[in-house]
């Protein structure tokens, strides 16, 4: 935690939404003139594409059908934590890009003046010098690894998880990655089953860490995710979310400003789907200007 640096992590698995909540968030940068550095999580992947199909035959031979980007074989962690240690410190650290496809891979030739395919990394570049805060997105934002002695989460001093229910998550990532990433729905389902272990092991215990989860309900039948055609829309879902301190959450105050929300527990509040943005906006903004006075007063 850094008072004069500090650090934002959206942490969720993969379809999760984690790129799409980045949206909120630059809404609420934008609006506060806040001068985010902005990490992606994929970028602490280990191995390119290329590298990671190899990786991955090897770990197969020799029995370890497990092998996979959820885990620690396959991300630098140490590197995360690093990162997340060098700018609560000093404010600047080291960033790149994955590129997931030739698109995504123009933008960043582009810019560079670079001929790199989907798949591949942008080179490390620094982040400038004068940022208000660092935002992490991805998968890792608050990954402990005991066994390696990791904790990327004890850097981090606001951590929100966005957690949908597991059958919408494979409905999200399922649509996304043959509609945009050129993946069979076969190929999807096979990584979902190769992640399994990792996720249970890296990805679902980030949730008891985070501060704040926002998890998205649908209200429409899901029962088969791998058969679904479309994402329930807003319309058709809810929004879970859970504060893990509720001290001193002003629920009243969401209530009066979010239509349609309730309490289901002492610390969670209920919000029709098309809200979530809105939502996220009013009860965050509050969060993130405290984050920037105290870093003034630091
Ligand atoms: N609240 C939402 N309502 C409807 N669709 C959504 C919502 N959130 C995400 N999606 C859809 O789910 C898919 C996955 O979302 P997104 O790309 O944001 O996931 P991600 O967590 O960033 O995944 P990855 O880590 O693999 O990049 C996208 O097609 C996105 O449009
Ligand atoms: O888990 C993921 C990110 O959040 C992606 O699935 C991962 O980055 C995929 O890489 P590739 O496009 O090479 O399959």
């Amino acid at each position: 935690m850094s008072k004069k640096h500090p650090i934002i992590s959206i942490t969720g698995s993969s379809g999760a939404g984690t790129s799409t909540v980045k949206v909120a968030f630059e809404h609420i940068f934008r609006r506060s003139q806040i001068n985010p550095a902005i990490v992606e999580g994929d970028s602490f992947h280990r191995y390119n594409r290329a590298e990671m199909r190899q990786a991955m035959i090897k770990a197969e031979a020799e029995g370890n059908r497990n092998f996979s980007h959820f885990g620690p074989e396959a991300n630098i962690f140490e590197e995360l934590e690093k990162q997340f240690k060098t700018y609560g410190e000093t404010g600047t650290g080291k960033k790149r890009y994955y590129l997931h496809n030739d698109d995504e891979a123009a933008v960043h030739n582009k810019r560079l003046g670079t001929s790199l395919k989907g798949g591949e990394f942008t080179p490390w570049e620094d982040i400038p010098p004068g940022t208000d805060l660092l935002f992490y997105e991805g998968l890792h934002g608050g990954v402990v690894d005991a066994k390696a002695g990791v904790d990327v989460a004890k850097w981090v001093d606001l951590l929100v998880g966005v957690v949908p229910i597991v059958n919408l998550e494979w409905i999200q990532k399922i649509q996304r990655d043959t509609a945009e990433r050129g993946y069979s729905a076969e190929a999807v389902v096979d990584t979902i089953l190769r992640r399994m272990y990792d996720y249970v092991h890296y990805i679902t215990p980030q949730f008891s860490r985070s501060h704040i989860d926002f998890q998205r309900v649908p209200v429409v039948d899901t029962s088969n995710p791998f058969i679904a055609r479309d994402i329930p829309t807003a319309d058709e879902s809810l929004v879970v979310i859970r504060f893990r301190d509720p001290k001193n959450v002003d629920f009243p105050y969401f209530l009066s400003m979010i239509n349609g929300s309730f309490m289901s527990r002492p610390n969670t509040i209920v919000v029709p789907g098309g809200k979530m943005g809105f939502a996220m906006e009013i009860i965050l903004t509050p969060i993130i200007h405290k984050l920037l006075e105290n870093k003034k007063k630091a």
